[in-house]
């Protein structure tokens, strides 16, 4: 196919993808839409590859390979292709973002013909096709129901030479190797109670995903509460930088768990005063007085509802996220994260204590001292509760998860840490801190 021909396709009725004006909320969203975007004509310099193949339930089509996306458009039909019925004889154009390939792969021979279906046409036209290699490139289509949800869809090309077939796999797999936001190699913990122990299930379901993309996995089935907390916390800086990511298939509990491991030692931040050096410290008046002892009260009565009483802290904290978009991006300086919250004073009610504090916090930059900043951390749900995954995909869907993943979306996390203090066995005097993080809502 030439050039020519390619920038004659007719706007109306092309599937396009718009990666500008995306509604969804992960960072590196597909959308496959009719025809609302303007699209860029193919240019011959871009392009890797192109040639006439088959294409299970369409036909003979001429490909090309672009580096951002696989375009195909049927070729005047022949041969035992004369078959097909004519609604499938369109000669509308389709394409395909590289971005939404999580694979490519070589099929057995005559696989193709016998994915095709089983109703007596396709047998017949099974029967009759030529005999031929393929290969399949593995995409998704979204739920016609329900948008955010998306299910793997597989386009079976075909060719008599081998050779052609290698190429083009070869070609493909490069452009996916390339996009070096896709996770080689994950660490996965798998809750076998989790989601009323049907999460080893949902394992199960999403592993050939993982498969198909070559995306090494290491697995680890907890063994009881707090596993994932102490493989991550005892995990050297070498270890973590073996893996470009983190996986838990649970629910919220399990993700929490994994987010403290990955953070308990390595997040360094100042903690702030203890409770009794904001009473000491800033009881100036009867006001402020009853301020703090409810402070006080509520922080022991129930530690993790300090942030309910924000209202009346002291600070005026960012609304920010914590972590930022490009956190985990190093920090050109020293190589570790920063965009951290600062935090600012309110002037009507800063007291000593606090304004040591926000310097403090403000002074602390590049508070997560880890050796591999692009760590990320991905759940597939299969908990009974999955708030996290619900604000980070908007589904609840495992394979839509688990695309996600293979594909390298990644979004900005809101890590809250929560810290309460209770005395010390070895003094009453001297209170220590219980540092806990959380993360319900992602964006
Ligand atoms: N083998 C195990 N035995 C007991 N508890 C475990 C085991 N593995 C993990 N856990 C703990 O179970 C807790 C809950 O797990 P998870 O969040 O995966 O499932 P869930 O309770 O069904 O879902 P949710 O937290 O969304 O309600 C986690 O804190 C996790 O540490």
């Amino acid at each position: 196919m030439s050039e020519l021909e390619l920038e004659s396709f007719p706007k109306s009725g092309l599937l396009t993808i718009d990666h500008q004006n995306s509604q969804d909320n992960v960072k590196r969203r597909r959308v496959s839409d009719f025809g609302s975007t303007s699209r860029t004509n193919a240019n011959s310099a871009n392009i890797v590859l192109q040639g006439s193949l088959s294409l299970s339930s369409t036909g003979l089509v001429d490909v090309i390979l672009l580096h951002d996306r696989l375009i195909w458009k049927n070729t005047k039909l022949h041969g035992n292709w004369d078959s097909l019925p004519c609604w499938r004889q369109t000669n509308v154009p389709c394409e395909l973002p590289i971005a939404e390939i999580y694979a490519v792969e070589s099929l057995d021979d005559g696989a193709a013909q016998r994915k095709k279906g089983s109703s007596l046409f396709c047998h017949l036209l099974q029967e009759e096709a030529p005999w031929m290699n393929h290969f399949a490139v593995h995409s998704f289509r979204r739920s016609s129901s329900r948008k955010c949800q998306w299910i793997p869809k597989a386009y079976i090309f075909g060719h008599e030479d081998l050779r052609i077939c290698e190429a083009w796999v070869e070609s493909i797999q490069g452009l996916l190797d390339n996009d070096k936001q896709r996770p080689k190699k994950l660490l996965i913990f798998v809750n076998p109670y989790g989601g009323k122990k049907a999460a080893l299930r949902t394992w199960e379901r999403v592993i050939p995903l993982f498969h198909q993309a070559k995306v090494k996995t290491k697995v680890i089935h907890t063994q009881r509460l707090g596993h994932a907390f102490d493989v991550l916390d005892k995990a050297t800086e070498e270890d973590l930088s073996l893996q470009d990511g983190i996986v838990v298939v649970g629910g919220d509990g399990l993700f929490n768990e994994a987010l403290n491991g990955l953070l308990a030692h390595r997040h360094t931040a100042p903690l702030g005063p203890t409770p009794k050096e904001v009473l000491l410290d800033s009881a100036v008046d009867v006001e402020e007085a009853q301020m703090h002892t409810k402070l006080e009260s509520t922080m022991h009565a129930n530690p993790v509802s300090c942030m309910e009483i924000n209202e009346n802290f002291p600070f005026q904290a960012d609304l920010q996220p914590l972590l930022e978009e490009n956190s985990f991006k190093p920090n050109a300086k020293d190589g570790h994260n920063s965009n951290l919250c600062n935090f600012e004073l309110d002037s009507s009610v800063s007291t000593e204590t606090f304004t040591n504090f926000a310097n403090e916090l403000n002074q602390y930059k590049g508070s997560i001292t880890m050796s591999t900043p692009q760590l990320r951390i991905g759940i597939i749900p299969a908990g009974s509760t999955d708030t996290v995954v619900i604000s980070t995909t908007g589904s609840r869907d495992a394979i839509t998860s688990a695309l996600h993943i293979i594909l390298g979306d990644n979004m900005p996390l809101d890590v809250v840490r929560l810290i309460s203090w209770k005395s010390s066995n070895l003094s009453k005097e001297r209170e220590e801190p219980r540092v806990r993080y959380a993360a319900s809502f992602a964006g």
